[in-house]
């Protein structure tokens, strides 16, 4: 469960006294993600309920950076975009400070996430992803990525001699720990701000389409095709079986599409992009395995999950974008 910073009912309602919400209800802490810790907040004011996400922003995420995610938040929502906005305080704050940690308060959204889309879904969520890039041309703010190629190649090979730990096929999967992928990586693409981490987790939906696109706290400036090569390697595939469901990603990229055509250079760095995206996951996901113990609340991912849709895009290279 990721609630790593724990808060009793008084503490919230001694934070929540801060804005103009409302009296606290209930507050249960959310089970779902791995980086932040978020309760599921319910007020009262003027005899109506209101929900809220809290959420306390744990190590990946810098202070410095919180007004770049809030403010994009609400640049996104006020242009109609199905994210949520934040809450601000009476003095106006976005951004409060809980236990010394970074925290704010955001707009709950209704739905649910799906693990495995339908092609109507997959479409939905192109065309999402389409929506952000779009919305996001006139924000004027810019963030370098944490997370780019160098730097996950490097967090890969310090824990290279303890691979097998986690599984003997990773070094024969991954022999480079993907510096390979340097050689061929592409310039010149059309830049923006981009997600970074539209998994099915990160997406809400009610009636097969999309009421809720959260978790921006990855978003950066980067490739716009880098962004729908992440969705598609994180929409793809089976859960349990890591099998390719090319009708999805068929969809997927459609709906995207439908919205904002590729260029043939976008299109054609796709097979990269996408093993590029797989090692990103694969990075963070070798080191959270080193750091989270087996037994603990915080569930470990499967780095090979992605060390295996890498090599599957690497294999299949175009073969796995065809439309
Ligand atoms: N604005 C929101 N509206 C509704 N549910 C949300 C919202 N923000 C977060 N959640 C819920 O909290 C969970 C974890 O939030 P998330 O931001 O993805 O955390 P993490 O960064 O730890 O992955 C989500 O899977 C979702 O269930
Ligand atoms: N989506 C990433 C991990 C990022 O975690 P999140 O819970 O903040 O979405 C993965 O699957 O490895």
């Amino acid at each position: 469960m990721a609630v790593y910073t724990h808060l009793s009912s008084s503490e919230i309602a001694e934070i929540l006294s801060a804005y103009d919400v409302g009296s606290l209800r209930s507050a249960k802490g959310i089970a779902e993600g791995v980086s932040n810790s978020n309760w599921l907040v319910e007020t009262v004011q003027d005899n109506a309920a209101r929900h809220f996400i809290l959420t306390v922003f744990e190590a990946r995420t810098e202070a410095e950076e919180l007004p770049f995610f809030l403010s994009l938040l609400d640049h996104l929502s006020a242009r109609g975009q199905p994210v949520p906005r934040t809450i601000h305080t009476r003095d106006d704050a976005r951004m409060i400070t809980i236990r010394g940690k970074p925290a704010a308060l955001i707009e709950f959204l209704p739905g649910i996430s799906i693990d495995e889309p339908s092609p109507i879904e997959a479409g939905a969520v192109g065309s999402a992803l389409a929506g952000l890039h779009r919305a996001t041309g006139d924000f004027p703010g810019t963030r370098r990525s944490s997370l780019p190629l160098r730097t996950c190649i490097e967090m890969l090979r310090a824990h290279a001699d303890r691979f097998d730990e986690i599984d003997p096929e990773l070094s024969r999967l991954l022999p480079d720990c993907g510096a390979s992928l340097l050689r061929d990586w592409p310039s010149g693409l059309p830049e923006g701000i981009i997600h970074a981490d539209l998994f099915p987790d990160n997406v809400l939906f009610v009636n097969g389409a999309v009421t809720g696109l959260i978790d921006f706290y990855f978003a950066c400036t980067g490739m716009l095709a880098f962004d729908l090569a992440v969705t598609h390697a994180a929409w793809s595939f089976t859960a349990k079986e890591n099998a390719f469901r090319p009708q999805i990603g068929t969809a997927l990229m459609q709906g995207y599409e439908a919205s904002r055509a590729l260029s043939p250079a976008e299109r054609q760095a796709l097979p990269i992009l996408a093993q590029a995206a797989c090692l990103r996951f694969v990075a963070t996901r070798v080191e959270d395995w080193f750091a989270t113990p087996a037994d603990g609340l915080v569930r470990r991912k499967d780095p090979m999950q992605f060390v295996r849709r890498l090599a599957f895009y690497r294999e299949q290279g175009e073969a796995a974008f065809r439309t």
